[in-house]
Parts: structure tokens; C-alpha cells; sequence
């Protein structure tokens, strides 16, 4: 993909390790928060993400495109493939169970998404240096190996919970942070 030397691990990055409280093979993730718009099955519009993880370091999350999730009529908005690529780039980097935000998001769009599309997207870490990570992602169009529709590359940076607590509301809000 067209990717920037932001998101490129630079000489000296680590290959992520496989945390020992990851989910196993074809477990469930669950969702982190229950009105998250990518994972959340209380979200009204939101993408109902079903995600797993094969090894404990790649997600793979599938999710239909609606009606609500629209940009030129019938087709997929480009915002909500990205929030897509984030969602599924996010969750990747969670499975070693640190918290991280993401910093920086590039994608390329490849083919346009009808509404009623199964879109089967996949990301994984390709290395970890200081609180930065760097991450990648696809989404293929109506199985696991169908044509590719987006592709993204990401740098997250590594926060503290406070980061949540300081700047978000946490009180009365029910985070499921999957097991
Ligand atoms: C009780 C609650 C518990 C919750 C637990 C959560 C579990 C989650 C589980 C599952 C997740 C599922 C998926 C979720 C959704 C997907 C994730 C999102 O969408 S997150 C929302 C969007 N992102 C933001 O809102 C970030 C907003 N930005 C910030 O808060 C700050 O800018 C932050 C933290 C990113 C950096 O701020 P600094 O002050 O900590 O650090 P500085 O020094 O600025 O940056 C550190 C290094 O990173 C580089 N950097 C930062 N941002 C960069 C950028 N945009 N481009 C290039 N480099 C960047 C800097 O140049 C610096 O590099 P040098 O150390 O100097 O080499």
C-alpha cells in the first residue's frame, strides 16, 4: 500500500509477543465497550464487529455494510471503512493488552463497497518501538479471500489508563475490556 515513513517501523523495532492472557484460537474477542461504534452490540448504527484471533497477535473481524453506513447512495462511506480499519488496527494492538490510541491512520481505498457487503478485514502489528506500534490492515469484500477493498497502515502510541479516565467519562459507563 501507499504508506508514509510514519507508519514504517523504523531500524531497531521489535516484532510483537504473544501476550499469555491473549484469546485463544477462534475465541471470541467480545467487544471492549458496549456502545463502542465499531464493536459495540448496543450501538444503534454502529458496525457489530465479529472479531477473533487465529495466534493471539492478528485480528480477524467481519461486519456487513447498512443502510446507515452510507456515503454516495448503495455504497459504503470512506469514513466508516476507516473507522472500520481502526476498529480492527485497534484490536490488534489490544491483544498485548496495553492501552494504545491511535496517532496516526492512513488507508487506500481500493474498490468502491455496496451496501449488503460481508467485508472480512484483518490486521496484525508489524513492530514496536518505545510507546509506538505499528500497524496493518485489509479488508476483503464477501470472504476471507476476496478482492481487497481497503488497506490501512497506522502508528499507535502507547497511553495510560489515566489517558481514558482524564479525558473521556468513565463514571456510570460499563467498559467490557475483553478477557
Ligand atoms: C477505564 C477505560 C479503559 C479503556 C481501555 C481501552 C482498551 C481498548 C481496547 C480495544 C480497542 C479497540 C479499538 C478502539 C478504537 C481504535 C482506537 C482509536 O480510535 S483511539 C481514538 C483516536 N485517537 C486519539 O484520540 C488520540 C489523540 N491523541 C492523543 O491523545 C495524543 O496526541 C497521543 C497520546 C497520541 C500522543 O500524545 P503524548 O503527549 O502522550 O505523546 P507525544 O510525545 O505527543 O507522542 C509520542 C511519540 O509519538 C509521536 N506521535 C504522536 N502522534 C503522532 C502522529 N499523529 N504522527 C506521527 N507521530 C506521532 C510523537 O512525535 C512522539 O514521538 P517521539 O517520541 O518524539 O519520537
Amino acid at each position: 500500500m501507499t504508506r508514509s515513513t510514519v507508519t514504517t517501523p523504523p531500524p531497531g523495532a521489535v516484532p510483537p509477543e504473544t501476550h499469555p492472557d491473549a484469546p485463544g484460537p477462534g475465541q471470541p474477542l467480545g467487544p471492549h465497550y458496549s456502545r463502542c461504534f465499531g464493536c459495540g452490540p448496543d450501538h444503534p448504527t454502529g458496525l457489530h464487529f465479529e472479531a477473533s484471533s487465529p495466534d493471539g497477535l492478528t485480528v480477524t473481524a467481519q461486519f456487513t455494510v447498512g443502510e446507515n453506513h452510507q456515503g454516495a447512495p448503495g455504497l459504503a462511506h470512506g469514513g466508516v471503512l476507516a473507522a472500520a480499519m481502526d476498529e480492527a488496527l485497534g484490536s490488534s494492538i489490544w491483544l498485548l493488552r496495553k492501552p494504545y490510541v491511535t496517532g496516526r491512520l492512513e488507508t487506500d481505498f481500493l474498490r468502491p463497497v455496496p451496501v449488503g457487503t460481508r467485508l472480512f478485514v484483518k490486521a496484525w502489528c508489524t513492530g514496536i518501538s518505545g510507546r509506538k506500534a505499528y500497524l496493518e490492515g485489509e479488508a476483503r469484500m464477501g470472504a476471507p479471500d476476496g478482492p481487497v477493498a481497503v488497506r490501512a497502515a497506522a502508528l499507535f502510541i502507547e497511553v495510560t489508563i489515566d489517558h481514558f479516565v482524564e479525558h473521556g467519562d468513565v463514571s456510570g459507563h460499563e467498559f467490557e475490556v475483553n478477557p
